[in-house]
């Protein structure tokens, strides 16, 4: 049976007012010393993600370390769909930019047909744009990453207006991406939350992607050399 547990009430969590969002990768090795820095930050929430390597382990591993905090978890399974009840939250991503209805609808309809779910309070639907064409995720989900400005907007309005999904998230996992995308999206979105990802590690991408995104996700840059240092300058408010 897979609902989030509701360890602080999903109501008294605003997930709509994050600014900000760390993106933990279970694949990823990290320290005690660093997940009690990250918590220690203004970070509004943790996400626990990736595309490669996904395995009931290294999640399990992850959400221990993590369980003595009290920051909003959030669980994005990802292609080996390995899911837990242990977390605030579930986003599924839906991918709108794919070549193939399998990462759209395919393993989303595949999930709901072997898992009951007792709850959807805290499962938040995400329309994907994919967007770096090096990225894993990327190349797994046959995404077409070469869309312009216009187009992104259209699935931007498309999220939006037409199928209504909470998040739209631009992932350009791995790299900067184009701020002008991203306003170009922002300005056709009225309800829907958009987040942004990818390759902020300094103060200035930080700001300007946050002028555009409602929410802004950092993840690489915290496994670098001095990575808490740079998480820190990414926050902005
Ligand atoms: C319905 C369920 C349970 C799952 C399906 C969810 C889907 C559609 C997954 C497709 C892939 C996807 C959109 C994953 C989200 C997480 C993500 C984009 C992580 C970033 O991955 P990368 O940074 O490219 O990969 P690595 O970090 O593994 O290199
Ligand atoms: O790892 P980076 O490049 O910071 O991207 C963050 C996140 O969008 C990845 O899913
Ligand atoms: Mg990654």
């Amino acid at each position: 049976m897979i609902h989030a547990k509701k360890r602080i009430p999903v109501t008294a969590i605003d997930w709509r007012k994050w600014r900000h969002v760390t993106k933990l990768d279970p694949d990823k090795k990290i320290t005690k010393q660093d997940v009690a820095a990250i918590m220690d930050t203004d970070t509004d929430a943790i996400m626990i993600s990736g595309t490669q390597n996904i395995t009931k382990e290294n999640v399990g591993n992850l959400v221990t370390m993590l369980a003595e905090y009290r920051k909003p978890k959030v669980l994005e399974p990802s292609v080996s769909a390995v899911l837990r009840d242990d977390v605030d939250f579930i986003f599924i991503p839906s991918v709108f930019n794919t070549k193939s209805s399998k990462w759209l609808v395919g393993i989303q309809k595949d999930f709901l047909r072997d898992h009951p779910v007792s709850s959807w309070d805290n499962i938040v639907p995400e329309a994907y744009l994919v967007l770096n064409p090096l990225s894993a995720v990327a190349i797994v989900t046959r995404a077409q990453t070469g869309i312009s400005p216009q187009d992104a907007a259209a699935y931007g309005r498309l999220a939006d207006r037409l199928f209504k999904f909470p998040i739209m998230y631009l992932e350009y996992s791995g790299t900067y991406g184009n701020p002008e995308l991203v306003r170009a999206v922002r300005e056709k979105l009225t309800n829907t939350v958009l987040y942004y990802g990818g390759g902020i590690d300094s103060r200035e991408k930080a700001e300007t992607m946050a002028k555009y995104a409602h929410t802004i996700v950092v993840g690489n840059a915290i496994y670098r050399k001095g990575g808490i240092e740079k998480l820190k300058e990414t926050i902005v408010k």
